[in-house]
């Protein structure tokens, strides 16, 4: 992979205080099997970007009877992975006991879903489990577009002295048809940012989407939008997978993914800096042009204060004129633009030359 510099670091702490890099999350929406998780990050390992693995190990279902979660036992298996590995684990926790089992087994950060946060009296609850412990956590947005409900989350938790706080949007809950599961409305997410400029806002494209097909488009989405990186869904075969099978990503789709966003986009502010060199260079080249065509103007009218010719010349100021717009037409500059490019410059030109011959006439009345 080129972009080496947002690689995450070997051995750093890693934490979600704003920095450069982005903040990626990977992993599978629940945690199935030892197996299943030492084989997850291993590739995320490999692939150099990624923060925190997620895995689900207590799953808020919609309908009854879907898969749950493996609870703690699933804890003892990140635990032991995190071990092998050295890959940090995230989990989603949900009430206060969900809190102190994944303090015990040694969770690197936590994230409280969307439903959860739609209940303050859930958010106290965790927020005074996590009362004097320092673990980062990200809060995702209420399943309804209530900005104040998702800030007050993220302010119990900061009343309750947690300093890693962050937040992930996940997009709303909507009655309609849309090839999104979610409802993106980027613009409250972004008003998140906007009113809290230190908060590291995440996207999570696999929620957003449902579907694993619209990932790309999304994750790109966000990036460009300014959010501080993604969560994403990555399982070793999506097709078996015993929840949100439909919007997990493989862990080449993933790589894919992560090469496509991040190098794309360091190609693209390299291509945009020598671009912009270029311009920088040209517009000093047009201001040089501008003062020396200026200083030439006022030789001019020192020479027509002399021989009392007028100021304005209309007859030189047309041909002037029909020669830059005949040449900018060549070089594909538009009439009406070389016009009023002109048109302001001959302004400027009379100006100085009013400024110039007025001088001269009060030195000779005076002088
Ligand atoms: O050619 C002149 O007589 C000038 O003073 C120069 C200039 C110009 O800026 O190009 C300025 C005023 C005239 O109306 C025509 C042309």
């Amino acid at each position: 992979m080129a972009n080496e510099k947002l690689k995450t670091e070997e051995g750093t702490n890693p934490s979600i205080q704003k920095d450069a890099k982005p903040l990626i999350i990977a992993g599978p929406c629940s945690a199935e099997s030892p197996q299943q998780l030492v084989e997850v990050a291993q590739e995320l390992k490999k692939n150099g970007f990624v923060n925190y693995m997620r895995a689900g190990v207590w799953k808020p279902r919609t309908t009854p009877n879907s898969f749950e979660g493996y609870g703690t036992e699933a804890l003892i298996w990140l635990n032991q992975v995190k071990q092998e590995t050295g890959m940090p684990f995230a989990t989603e926790v949900a009430t206060e006991r969900h809190v102190y089992e994944c303090l015990k087994f040694g969770a690197d950060l936590l994230w409280i879903g969307a439903r959860t946060v739609s209940n303050p009296f859930a958010i106290q609850e965790i927020a005074s489990a996590l009362r004097g412990v320092q673990i980062p956590v990200l809060v995702k947005n209420p399943l309804s577009p209530d900005l104040k409900l998702w800030e007050g989350a993220i302010n119990r938790l900061r009343l309750a002295g947690v300093k890693e706080v962050g937040a992930i949007h996940r997009g709303f809950t909507v009655w309609h048809a849309s090839p999104f599961r979610n409802f993106p409305m980027w613009e409250v997410a972004l008003q998140l940012k906007a009113n809290n400029p230190e908060l590291r806002v995440i996207s999570d494209p696999s929620h957003i989407s449902g579907d694993a097909q619209y990932i790309e488009l999304l994750s790109n989405r966000a990036i460009n939008l300014g959010f501080d990186g993604l969560m994403v869904e990555v399982h070793p075969n999506p097709k078996i997978a015993l929840s949100d099978a439909k919007q997990q990503l493989t862990p080449n789709q993933f790589n894919l993914l992560i090469s496509n966003i991040f190098e794309a986009k360091q190609a693209n502010t390299e291509l945009m800096n020598e671009l912009r060199a270029e311009i920088d260079a040209l517009d000093e080249l047009l201001v040089w042009a501008l003062s020396n065509r200026m200083a030439i103007a006022t030789e001019i009218a020192r020479v027509k204060s002399e021989t009392g010719q007028k100021i304005i010349q209309p007859d030189r100021w047309n041909e002037v004129l029909n020669r830059v717009i005949g040449k900018g037409h060549k070089m594909g500059l538009r009439t009406d633009f070389v016009k009023r490019l002109f048109n302001s410059i001959h302004r400027e030109s009379l100006q100085t030359q009013e400024a110039i011959t007025q001088n001269r006439t009060e030195m000779v009345k005076f002088g």
